[in-house]
């Protein structure tokens, strides 16, 4: 079965060469995308969609997100916005109702989660473990993560547990914690900052972990300089989230981990993604991750929602891209990069065609997976342009059309 979606006004392909083409068509058949190109000279296909000359862009890639949770915290919004500064101890309050939850409801709680941002354009996402911290209640937020998402993360160093002793728990998270979640999960991530895991905390966890098999990722200088940058680069992580305040040595460290990648071909060796969070940035009346210096750095920037209970209650990726645009002074396309290709560099998701069946996502190029995202608007601009706005037309994921 193949689909032409024809008369496309602006066709954001953030592919290699970063194309935007105009007066577009694309040919999707099964899960792949087979053609891109001038509408004029667009192969016939077994079904034809008009776009209306409307923005056509790929799905989001949501690189980082925490879904598998229950509870409430607006109070805790509430006295932030009154003036309370976030606090890493709020996690407890969401470890609790997460607990008392049955795994049919919590079930179905991440999987609201995800049909809202699909709904919203987001076609491949993250989501991480760490409102269970301990190895029962880890590792059935890790089965769950895995049947909801595309990609799960193993976060049981999210916060020590009260009354427990930090190394204690710690050696559980590299131990019996660890091989409890490892069928479910990719990744392994920590929560490297004051009032949650000290460096050589973070340190322990990270081995174990890359020992395991498990790629790694960090949440690092979210509330204050620190190591978790720099540990982060030290450990060959996939990506280092938060990033809000950064020593010139934490960008250097950054930068120096791509420069055996080459950008025009995608080749060579991944160096560490800079994941900018700015809805969380907002909610936590943080400084704004400096997105822009990170990119002029050379560094390759993700941005995603980091949707949670505590720091980021929403999953809009077009709420970040105009946020990064309006605020962080990226340009439309730099910041639809980010949230897409950027996304599926974090998640080792950029690669792969027909050949290896791994199907990248985040760009659109012949044998990518069809992950496409059909805008109410003439072009990506209207993301920045029109922010808040419904924007979200029709929605491809893997060749299947959600809305
Ligand atoms: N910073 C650590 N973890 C989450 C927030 C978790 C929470 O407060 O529930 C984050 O990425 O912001
Ligand atoms: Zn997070």
């Amino acid at each position: 079965m193949s689909i032409l979606i024809t008369n496309i006004a602006e066709l954001m392909t953030q592919d290699l060469e970063h194309r935007v083409l105009k007066d577009a068509a694309v040919v999707v058949e099964g899960e792949r995308i087979s053609w891109i190109g001038p509408a004029a000279s667009a192969p016939a296909a077994d079904d034809a969609v008009d776009a209306g000359r409307r923005a056509l862009l790929p799905g989001w890639v949501d690189s980082h997100t925490h879904l598998l949770f229950a509870g409430d915290r607006t109070a805790e919004f509430e006295a932030r916005m009154a003036g309370e500064s976030y606090s890493a101890g709020g996690i407890a309050v969401t470890v609790g109702a997460t607990r008392a939850t049955s795994d049919f409801d919590l079930t179905r709680l991440a999987l609201g989660r995800v049909a809202e941002a699909v709904s919203q354009g987001t076609t491949y996402l993250e989501t991480k473990t760490g409102y269970g911290l301990d190895v029962e209640q880890e590792a059935r937020s890790a089965r769950i993560a895995s049947t909801a998402a595309d990609q799960a993360t193993y976060l049981g160093a999210h916060l020590v547990p009260a009354g427990q002793d930090a190394d204690a728990y710690t050696d559980l998270v590299c131990g019996p914690m660890l091989s409890a979640v490892r069928p479910y999960v990719q990744w392994a991530d920590v929560f490297c900052e004051k009032g949650a895991f000290t460096e050589d905390q973070s340190r322990r966890v990270l081995q174990a972990c890359r020992d395991a098999g498990l790629g790694l990722r960090v949440h690092g200088n979210q509330l204050g300089e620190g190591p978790g940058v720099r540990l982060a680069v030290e450990m060959g992580a996939a990506s280092v989230d938060h990033v809000n305040y950064l020593a010139g040595a934490d960008i250097d460290a950054l930068a120096g981990t791509w420069t055996g990648w080459d950008p025009a071909t995608g080749s060579g060796t991944r160096g560490t993604v800079a994941t900018c969070l700015p809805a969380c940035d907002l909610s936590t009346r943080q400084p704004l991750a400096p997105a822009r210096a990170l990119m002029d750095a050379g560094i390759q920037v993700a941005l995603a929602s980091n949707c949670n209970p505590g720091t980021s209650y929403t999953s809009s990726m077009a709420y970040c891209v105009a946020t990064a645009v309006l605020q962080m002074r990226l340009s439309v396309h730099e910041a639809v990069r980010a949230a897409t290709y950027g996304g599926a560099l974090a998640l080792h998701k950029d690669r792969g065609t027909d050949a290896d069946g791994q199907r990248a996502v985040g760009s659109i190029a012949v044998g990518h997976r069809a992950d496409l995202h059909l805008l109410n608007a003439p072009s990506a601009t209207h993301l920045a342009y029109r922010p808040g706005m419904p924007l979200t037309y029709a929605v491809w994921r893997a060749g299947v059309r959600q809305r």
